[in-house]
Parts: C-alpha cells; sequence; structure tokens
C-alpha cells in the first residue's frame, strides 16, 4: 500500500482502525448484515485484502441466517468436509469449548488438507469467557517476505503434503477424552490428503505467502525428520510476533480473514469457562506456487 492511496469510499478513514501496521484492522460504525450496499461490501473486500483480518465490533443483531446472508455477499459458502452444520443453517459450524473438537488451540490455516480451500472465514462471537479465549492471526504474507533470501529461494521450490488425518494424540497431549474422539469420528472420518506449494501467489493481490499451518504432514521428497525440521523455521516466521494480532473478543463480534493470507489459533486459557464461536467459510481456488504449478488432491474421499 502507498502513503496516498485512497480508502475505500464507502467505510470513511476515521472508521478504519489499524490494530497493528502489519495485520488487522477494526471497522466501526458499520452494521453488518445481507443488506449491505454493494460499495460497502466492495469497501469490506479491499480492507481484507490491504489488512488481512478485519474485526467489527457490536454486531449482535446478528443470527445464523444473518450471519449467512452476509457472508453470501462475500463469496459462495462452502460447509466444512467432515463436521455436521449447525441445524436448521446452510453451512455454520459450532465450536463450542464444552464438546469435542472445540478448541482449535494449533496455528492452522482453516481446511487446508482440500485443494481448494477457503478464501476466507467469518467469525461470529456467541459466548465469550470473561478473560482468556483470545483468538491470534498471523500475516503469511509478511512471514514470506521476512525470510532470508536464500530460505525464500529454497520455499519457492517446495512442495507440501497436507492432510486432516495425523497422529492426533501426539499432536494434542492436552486433548480430552471428547476431543479425541470427536477428531476420529468426526473430523477425520473422511481422509482428505492435499499437496500443495509451500509459497503461494495470491490469486487476488499476486503477494507470495507460505502456506503452511497445522495440517502439514511433511515436505515432498524430505525424510521425516529433516521435514519436520525445516517446517519448523519456515513457520517460526510466521508465528513471529510483529506478524501477528491478537483479538480480545466481545460476544457480538465478526472477525473476517483471508484464510489465503493468514494463519490463526485459539488461545486455550480458558478452562472450564463456556466459549462458543459460529463461522461460516467462503469457497476458495486451486493455489498456485511460484512457478505455475498448481494443488494437487493425492486422497480425497469418493463421494
Ligand atoms: O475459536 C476461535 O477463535 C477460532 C476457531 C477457528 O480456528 C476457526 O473458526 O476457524
Ligand atoms: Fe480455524
Amino acid at each position: 500500500m502507498t502513503r496516498h492511496e485512497t480508502f475505500p469510499a464507502a467505510i470513511a478513514a476515521q472508521d478504519i482502525l489499524p490494530v497493528t501496521p502489519r495485520i488487522g484492522a477494526e471497522i466501526r460504525n458499520i452494521r453488518l448484515g445481507g443488506d449491505l450496499s454493494h460499495d460497502s461490501i466492495a469497501a469490506i473486500q479491499t480492507l481484507l485484502l490491504r489488512h488481512k483480518v478485519l474485526f467489527f465490533r457490536g454486531q449482535d443483531h446478528l443470527d445464523d441466517a444473518d450471519q449467512e446472508a452476509f457472508a453470501e455477499r462475500l463469496g459462495d459458502l462452502v460447509p466444512h468436509p467432515t463436521q455436521a452444520v449447525v441445524k436448521g443453517s446452510s453451512s455454520i459450524l459450532e465450536l463450542d469449548s464444552s464438546r469435542g473438537g472445540g478448541r482449535a488451540d494449533r496455528w492452522h490455516t482453516d481446511v487446508t488438507f482440500v485443494e481448494a480451500y477457503p478464501k476466507a472465514s467469518i467469525l461470529r462471537g456467541v459466548a465469550i469467557p470473561e478473560v482468556g479465549g483470545d483468538t491470534i492471526w498471523a500475516n503469511t504474507v509478511t512471514a514470506y517476505s521476512d525470510l532470508p533470501e536464500p530460505l525464500r529461494q529454497l520455499a519457492d521450490g517446495l512442495r507440501a503434503v497436507h492432510s486432516n488425518a495425523y497422529d492426533y494424540a501426539a499432536h494434542r497431549p492436552r486433548a480430552s477424552e471428547q476431543d479425541r474422539k470427536h477428531y476420529t469420528e468426526v473430523f477425520a472420518s473422511a481422509v482428505y490428503e492435499t499437496e500443495h506449494p509451500v509459497v503461494r501467489v495470491h490469486p487476488e493481490t499476486g503477494e507470495k505467502l507460505l502456506l503452511l499451518g497445522g495440517f502439514v504432514q511433511r515436505i515432498d521428497g524430505l525424510p521425516q525428520s529433516d521435514s519436520h525440521k525445516l517446517i519448523e523455521i519456515l513457520q517460526s516466521y510466521v508465528i513471529a510476533p510483529e506478524n501477528t494480532v491478537r483479538w480480545r473478543w466481545q460476544t457480538g463480534d465478526v472477525v473476517i480473514w483471508d484464510n489465503r493470507a493468514t494463519q490463526h489459533v485459539a488461545v486455550n486459557d480458558y478452562g472450564d469457562a463456556h466459549r462458543v464461536v459460529r463461522r461460516v467459510t467462503l469457497h476458495g481456488d486451486i493455489p498456485v506456487g511460484v512457478d505455475g504449478r498448481t494443488s494437487t488432491a493425492l486422497v480425497k474421499p469418493a463421494i
């Protein structure tokens, strides 16, 4: 972004409050819904590409249907491939801390185990603990540009395998019995495996970004231990504090993230307090690497 770049007309400059210079902006004085003007929707889309994550407080008027109607203005809704939608909705996924799988406490980009994973997610705070339960997002574009040149060159040529089937117990030693059951019986009930470029070219901004996150299993062509080490090195640039933004939720908040240019994690620090968030995701397109090669599905369930 250049300094003199204009703000999208439908949202006034004073209503756009960057939370950090690199990622995240709070947008004030807008009532989200399916009835927003074309200009407001276009402004939200522009701001999302620029800030990667947009925060909206005070959207308590939204119910599930309104959340879906608003999301539909931004793209095509796509339900989660293995988890059931909330009753009565077409594609809302509920994350309830008191149920299995309700705590997304590993860094990830949503649903990267499928080829055309979602381009954006829209999350609504339904029940928020008095303290704790923040979410952190990381900018994977600035992470890529922070890589020292030799690492950038190395990353440019790599491909990684993402899957929803992994050693759950090893990755999540703190998980409850309920979480384990949810993982086996629901989340990984159908196995997906997809090979993505490690560096993706963003289809709208042309920015290069690191495509990794919690579903990455290995880097193509490397022994498992080297694979782990290299993923850890690259991931350390993603989660560097200067590339992240942390949000203290209030009930009625809505957060939208560009799921192509970010990773996120829900901080699991609130014990038995009750936390419920509801999400919709928008259809994405198949990633393309810097060499023009696209992602390829290796395993997908026969439907
Ligand atoms: O619970 C949260 O704050 C985030 C959950 C999550 O990972 C998601 O909605 O995609
Ligand atoms: Fe997520």
